[in-house]
């Protein structure tokens, strides 16, 4: 049974593509405000970190379950949480709604192709094959309702903008 309004709990979900800074951001923002930090990544199947490991790009048939595994665990936390999930298409934004009982807000994190190549191939220690970043881009419906941060500018400047944008929403 769908648990009554006034008992769900605030969730941000920081999205965008791969290399855009979500992770990062989350966790700084969960810090500042005592929240607790998901990371959305800890929700792959092994078969969908393989794929993409391999240079394979999900879709949404491999997303499905991802999502719903995601948004279980946050239910189940009962907690203001701060979500890092890249949240591409507006079918998987829908099944985040589905899943959660209510759409959370939304920060996209959007710049320049160049350096989110530059900070992929950068990255260490992560599955994800920086070859994909052209397929994230073209999967990418942003949504309107985001609030857009710059990927260009520092961790803090972002972390400064977010608190912000949810300042102003709430
Ligand atoms: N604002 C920033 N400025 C410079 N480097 C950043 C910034 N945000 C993230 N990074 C770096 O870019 C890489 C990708 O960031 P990450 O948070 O893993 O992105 P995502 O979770 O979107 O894939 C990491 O190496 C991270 O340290
Ligand atoms: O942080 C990242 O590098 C990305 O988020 C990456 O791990 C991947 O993009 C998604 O988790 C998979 O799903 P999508 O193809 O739906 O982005």
């Amino acid at each position: 049974m769908p648990e009554p309004e006034h008992e769900l709990c605030p969730v941000v979900v920081i999205m965008g593509v791969a290399g855009s800074g979500k992770t990062t951001l989350a966790r700084a923002l969960a810090a500042h405000l005592g929240w607790t930090f998901i990371e959305g990544d800890d929700f792959h199947s092994a078969a969908n970190s393989a794929k993409m490991a391999a240079g394979q790009p999900l879709d949404n048939s491999d997303r499905r379950d991802w999502i719903s595994a995601l948004t279980k665990f946050i239910r189940t936390r009962r907690e203001p949480c701060i979500v890092s999930c890249s949240a591409l298409n507006a079918v998987v934004r829908g099944w985040i709604a589905d899943g959660l009982g209510h759409a959370p807000a939304y920060i996209l994190l959007d710049g320049p192709a160049a350096l989110l190549q530059e900070r992929l191939t950068a990255r260490r220690g992560h599955f994800f094959d920086p070859a994909l970043l052209g397929s994230q881009s073209a999967t990418l419906e942003p949504p309107d309702e985001a609030h857009r941060i710059d990927i260009s500018l520092p961790t803090q400047e972002q972390l400064r903008l977010a608190i912000a944008a949810l300042a102003a929403v709430s």
